[in-house]
């Protein structure tokens, strides 16, 4: 039942990297500089949401023109998205939450599906699925460190991947736990050096990122 999620495949990604960017691009060309300079730090893999209009267009990019790059599709909020985004060639596909739509979407791709869980009853279905590998989101607002902590004797075969909130401030409270991989944030590709075309900010904030240690 477990083999639903492909577990394998995504836990070689999420597994190579303490952190997992979370960006959402102006433009395609935005997106190779910027998961150019990801890789150049250390954190190869990037997802991209799909909260712009140029996401697809940006993994398409990425995934022809940075080899050194694994380019992964975020926000997948339904079926017709996983597809567009599996086509543009993403490598993994996370997905906020968790639904049955999305879950037969994916069983029917060879790309691997993170989907997303905040609440006991979530986890379950999720189990129930044959996921065991989930985005908690949004982390901090969700309980953060402290709820995984408590979650942990009751669902021990779940890993995570939190996700919403964190920072160079909390991640190491997140890293130390053993159901956490790794975790997504932003703070990677702060908007500011994106927009001035700071891509050495970047490989910077990405090579403190890489160095972190997850358990
Ligand atoms: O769109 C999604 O699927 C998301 O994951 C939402 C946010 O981009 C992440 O939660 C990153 O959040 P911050 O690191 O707090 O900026």
């Amino acid at each position: 039942m477990a083999e639903a999620q492909k577990t394998e495949p995504l836990l070689a990604i999420l597994t190579r990297q303490p952190v997992i960017p979370v960006v959402a691009v102006a433009s395609a060309k935005e997106a190779v500089s910027l998961a150019r300079a990801l890789a150049a730090g250390g954190l190869p893999a990037i997802e991209i949401t799909l909260r712009t209009p140029a996401a697809l267009d940006a993994i398409r990019a990425v995934a022809a023109e940075v080899p050194e790059a694994i380019a992964g599709a975020g926000t997948i909020l339904n079926p017709a998205q996983f597809a567009a985004a599996a086509e543009a060639g993403s490598r993994f596909i996370v997905s906020p939450g968790t639904t049955t739509s999305v879950i037969e979407a994916a069983s029917d791709s060879d790309v691997p599906l993170l989907p997303g869980a905040a609440s006991a009853s979530e986890l379950m279905r999720a189990l129930e699925s044959g996921y065991e590998l989930l985005k908690f989101f949004p982390a901090e607002q969700a309980g953060g460190a402290a709820f995984l902590k408590s979650i942990a004797p009751v669902f021990p075969a779940i890993r995570f991947c939190p996700t919403g909130g964190i920072s160079t401030k909390n991640v190491g409270d997140y890293l130390a736990l053993p159901n956490v991989v790794c975790v997504g944030g932003s703070w990677v590709a702060p908007k500011d050096a994106l927009s001035a075309g700071d891509f050495e900010t970047v490989t910077r904030l990405a090579r403190e990122a890489a160095a972190l240690k997850a358990r």
